[in-house]
């Protein structure tokens, strides 16, 4: 199947769906407010289409994922209005908009943030709708806090800001990206094979393909905080220099990293070939995080 047709159909499904839970949520009307702004803001949506293309790849019915993937982009969302409050990266705009603090004030965003990360969990509550077994869902539930949380995205954000203005190794770096940003992504995948009933190997392949896919990602995010546009990827540029962040270019140079980038791609494309799959959907997804201008 052709991934651009996969991207354009899949991401109006999870918009409905994301919209639809929202919808059934009985809270103040102004946090309410808040969190659908972040939401229907826009975005990718790059890790539903992780989890709903991982299914695809196992031959599984889509629609399985789609609490998975919902609550996956809460998280995300939530991850990101934080990270651009004036306590930490101090950001105007996100996704082309300015950010969530700047139009429903501080206490606000962290409160709307608070509550994308906690209804995520009610929402994984519905796969036992879709016939899930429970004991499956209480994993996905554990790995889903554990690719969130002191393990996985926080803690890779507290190193982040540690780092801020410090001298990093590529360890270090790679120890920052492989939390804040890789476990969600990894976790995406992980997602999608173990509803798409995978084998404990090819679970153990896809997390290797997964760090590979994480780090790419973020390698061309560096990159286009240099050379991105702004109006495309809805944020200034720069804005890592002006944090004096290490990035990829920054370590290795600007051609380093595209040859990191280029290293990061095709092992994961490696990987992947030594798990049997029913779409190519997966590589596909590789080609377009190499090059992705936004
Ligand atoms: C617990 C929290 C708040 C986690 C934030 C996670 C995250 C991936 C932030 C964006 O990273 P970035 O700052 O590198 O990207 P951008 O340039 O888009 O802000
Ligand atoms: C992890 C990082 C680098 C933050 C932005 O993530 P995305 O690039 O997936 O952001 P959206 O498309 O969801 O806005």
């Amino acid at each position: 199947m052709d991934l651009q047709t996969f991207m354009k159909d899949r991401k109006k499904l999870v918009e409905d769906a994301l919209f639809s839970y929202m919808n059934a949520v009985k809270a103040p009307e102004v946090l309410l407010e808040s969190m659908n702004y972040s939401l229907k803001a826009g975005g990718k949506r790059l890790r539903p289409l992780l989890v709903l293309a991982t299914l695809k790849s196992f031959g599984k019915s889509e629609e399985l994922g789609m609490p998975v993937a919902c609550a996956v982009e809460m998280i995300h969302t939530y991850s990101l209005v934080h990270d651009d409050l004036p306590s930490m990266d101090d950001d105007d705009f996100r996704r082309g908009k300015p950010t969530n603090h700047k139009v429903f004030g501080e206490a606000m965003a962290i409160l709307a943030g608070d509550a994308l990360l906690t209804h995520s969990f009610e929402v994984m509550e519905d796969l036992l709708n879709y016939d899930v077994k429970p004991i499956k869902v209480v994993t996905l539930m554990k790995e889903l806090a554990k690719a969130a949380g002191p393990t996985g995205m926080v803690g890779g954000q507290v190193a982040d800001m540690e780092g801020e203005g410090a001298q990093l190794s590529l360890q270090d770096l790679e120890y920052i990206h492989r939390n804040k940003t890789g476990k969600l992504l990894g976790y995406s995948i992980v997602a999608g094979a173990i509803l798409g009933d995978a084998t404990e190997e090819q679970i153990s392949k896809l997390e290797q393909f997964a760090d590979h896919l994480g780090l790419a990602f973020q390698i061309r995010d560096d990159i286009l905080d240099i050379e991105g546009d702004a109006a495309k990827i809805g944020k200034p540029v720069g804005s890592d220099t002006l944090n004096e962040k290490v990035t990829y270019p920054s370590l290795l140079t600007m051609n380093g990293a595209k040859e990191k980038l280029e290293y990061h791609i095709k092992e994961a494309k490696r990987i992947l070939e030594e798990i049997p799959l029913e779409s190519d959907l997966l590589g596909q997804l590789c080609d377009l995080i190499a090059k992705r201008d936004h």
